[in-house]
This record gives structure tokens, sequence and C-alpha cells, in this order.
């Protein structure tokens, strides 16, 4: 396989069923491809007790600055196959459209990148500096056993980065119109209160914990956390479930739980948020307009998963390098941003500074995923140009 052509590299890895945590052949493919371009290759497998072992990818090339390329080969499930107008490993090509599972999530981006290294040691440039790639079987799953275990270990054996690009799909409509510099941070409890069940006929013998619950609702949707930041968007809180697992309409429910998440700016840390949240739960516990002349109602929050922090990349060279090959290819000053979802970014920024830059990601985790083949090349003429312009930046710095 030509490792120069993005087309042919991401057929390769579509055609590898790596839907999280199989590896599915995809870390064997890109071993295969980039060990004769020069990289040594390292695939460590991560476990712990309760999460499916997850095996990992490394491989590093060169000396000097370092720049990390950073990403996952597991993609989501197909959903119904009969969804797809192609079979979602086929890697089925039709009007100029690659189609598959990871097409733009986020294997496009790993083709892209391998074959900008591939196409600068073609040209004679490998010796820019130190490049690796630092790729997870585990960013789709609980993220558990994947890109944080692995920053850890590649410090274990001395390696430091300068800098990293994510390659998740930033683009909300065209290549080029965002990159992300940072992530909003997220928190998920659950709320459970306790009532009394009994007949919906004789509420004065039951307690329906509802009434309490649509307090709490009210409480921790009613008042903005804050009105945004210089660099992110206004906090939000969703309510993801409101369950008493009641089937009957004729029973008051004797427990019912409400689940939230809340996608925080940098007004806030996530025990500066857990407080908040504790103080507008408590002030529905004893507040609630549905409960007058009752006992306030037994509450209990449980945080759920590990809360993400937010952050902000700060660099400017590595921002403007990025910038800088994104205008220069698609003529256009991409937004720099903090919307959206998580990354693995929120990992690697406690190791050096990141950002992101990938394909559109309209069609991601659909059925039917598919990457425009002018897109593909076009990030692979971004990434290239970003390569030459981070090394350029850091001699600069040196010299
Ligand atoms: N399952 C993982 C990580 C969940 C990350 C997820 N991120 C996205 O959906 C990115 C999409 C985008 O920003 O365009 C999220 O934010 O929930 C875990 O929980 O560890
Ligand atoms: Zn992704
Ligand atoms: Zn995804």
């Amino acid at each position: 396989m030509d490792p120069t052509d993005p087309i042919a590299v991401l057929a390769a890895l579509i055609r590898c069923p790596s839907v999280t945590p199989h590896e599915g052949g995809a870390l064997t493919t890109l071993q295969e491809l980039v060990e004769p371009l020069g990289f040594s290759v390292e695939r460590p497998v991560f476990t712990e007790a309760g999460t499916p072992d997850i095996e990992n990818f490394y491989a590093a090339c060169g000396t000097g600055p370092h720049l990390c390329f950073a990403g996952h080969t597991d993609v989501v499930p197909t959903g119904d196959e009969a969804d797809w107008s192609a079979p979602p490993f086929a890697a089925e090509i039709r009007d100029g459209m690659l189609y598959g599972r990871g097409a733009v999530d986020m294997k496009g981006g790993i083709a892209a990148f391998v074959a900008a290294v591939a196409r600068r040691k073609a040209r004679g440039e490998p010796g820019d500096g130190r490049i690796s790639l630092l790729i997870t079987g585990d960013e789709e799953g609980p993220a558990i056993n994947g890109t944080i275990k692995l920053l850890d270990w590649v410090a274990a054996r001395g390696e430091r980065f300068d800098a990293s690009l994510v390659g998740e799909p930033t683009n909300p409509n065209a290549l080029g119109d965002m990159i992300k510099i940072g992530r909003r941070g997220s928190l998920s409890g659950t709320v459970a209160v306790k009532g009394r069940q009994g007949h919906v006929a004789y509420p004065h013998l039951a307690d329906n914990p509802l009434r309490t619950i649509v307090a709490v609702a009210d409480r921790l949707m009613a008042e903005p956390f804050d009105e945004g930041t210089a660099a992110f968007p206004p906090t939000n809180l969703e309510i993801t479930s409101i369950d008493t697992g009641n089937p009957a309409t004729n029973v008051i429910p004797g427990r019912s739980t409400l689940t939230f998440n809340i996608r925080f700016s940098d007004a806030w840390t996530p025990e500066s948020l857990k407080t908040e949240v504790l103080r507008r739960v408590e002030a529905a516990r004893t507040g609630g307009s549905y409960r007058v002349g009752r006992d306030a109602a037994e509450i209990a929050v449980e945080w759920r998963g590990r809360p993400s922090e937010s952050f902000l990349t700060r660099s400017d060279d590595l921002i403007a390098s990025l910038s800088a090959s994104v205008a220069s290819v698609t003529g256009k000053s991409p937004q720099l941003s903090t919307t959206g979802g998580t990354s693995d970014a929120r990992f690697i920024k406690d190791h050096c500074p990141v950002v992101e830059f990938g394909l559109v990601g309209q069609t991601m985790h659909m059925a039917d995923e598919r990457v425009p083949i002018a897109d593909l090349e076009a990030l692979t003429e971004i990434y290239d140009q970003f390569l030459s312009r981070w090394f350029a930046s850091r001699a600069a710095v040196a010299a």
C-alpha cells in the first residue's frame, strides 16, 4: 500500500472492524504502514478490573522538538447495517465520498497524518524533529485503558512532548471552519429522592418523591451557572433522565432518580461545581412548592464517572502554525473554539500544549459515515504544512 495516499490508507483502516474494545487489525495495519517510514512501534496493553483490556499504539521517529499526533482507531458500533447504503467496513467509494465507520471519527485523521509524514519522508524532509503517533483503542469506550495510561507509559520511558495535535473531527460544516484550542469540563451526577410508596387515591398515606424531583429539576436549571467566559461558552446543565421504575398508573412510587450532565466553562472546577449543585439540591429539598406542609425529603447525590476539567491551550506558536496551515489550504480563517464535547486532549493537556483539528464531523457516529475524498487530500496537505510551520517555529525559538 502506498502510505502517501490517504485514501488507500483510510480504506485499509476502515476494513478493520475495530469497534471498541476490539483492535480489529487496525493497529497492525498502522504498524505495517509506519515501520517502513522509520518509526519504532510498541503496542502496550492496559488492563483494569471491571473494564476490557485495551491494546494501544505508540510509534516514534527522529530527534529534536517533539510533536505528538494523537487519536484513536476504535470506532462506535455500526447500528443497523440496513440503514447504511454501503457495508460499514467495506470502504466503498462513491460520488467522491469514501464510506465507512470511522471515516471521519477518526481513522480519516490518522490516514491524513500518516500520508503527510510519508510525503515528507518521500521528499527527504524527515530531519526536522521527533514525530510520534499516540493511538488508543479506547476513546469511544470508558477511556480508562487508553490515552490516559498511554501518556504515563510514554512519560515513564523518559519521553516528553513539546506539543500535540489531536486529529478528531473538529469542523462543524466545512474543512477550515474550526480548530479546538481547549475543551469544556464535564460533570455527571444522579440525585436520588426517597419517598413512600402508596395508592394514588390515598396520597396522604404516601410520599411522592416526584414532588421533590420536580423541584430539584427546577432549581438545577433555573439560574444560569455563568454567562460564558472569554474563551468558553456558557456552562450548561442537561437533565438526561428522570426515573421511578414504576410501571403502574395507580401507584405512587417509593423512590425517584434524576440524572444530569453539566458541560462547564473555566469559571468552574469539578469541585466548585459540585458545591454549587449541592447548594441547589438542598434549596429544592427544603423549598419545593409541591411539598407544602410536609417534612423535607431525603435526598442523596451520587457523582457519576470521572469528571473532566476544562482546559485552554495558550501556546501561540502551536495555534498559529495550525491556523496558518488551515488558512493556506482552505482559504478560511478557522474559528478558535472550545465548544462541543470532550476528547482525549483532556488527558494530553497535563503533558504538553494540545490543539485539535480534523475532518468535518457531521456524519460521525451515524449510519453512512463518510468523508469527501477532497477533504482527505486537503487535510493531508494541512498536516504536512503544519509540521513544516511548527518545526520552523521551534527552530526559530532555539536559534
Ligand atoms: N466516552 C468517553 C468520552 C466521551 C467523549 C465525548 N466526546 C465527543 O462526543 C466529542 C464530539 C465533539 O466534540 O465533536 C463527550 O463529550 O461525551 C468518556 O466518557 O470517558
Ligand atoms: Zn473520536
Ligand atoms: Zn466519536
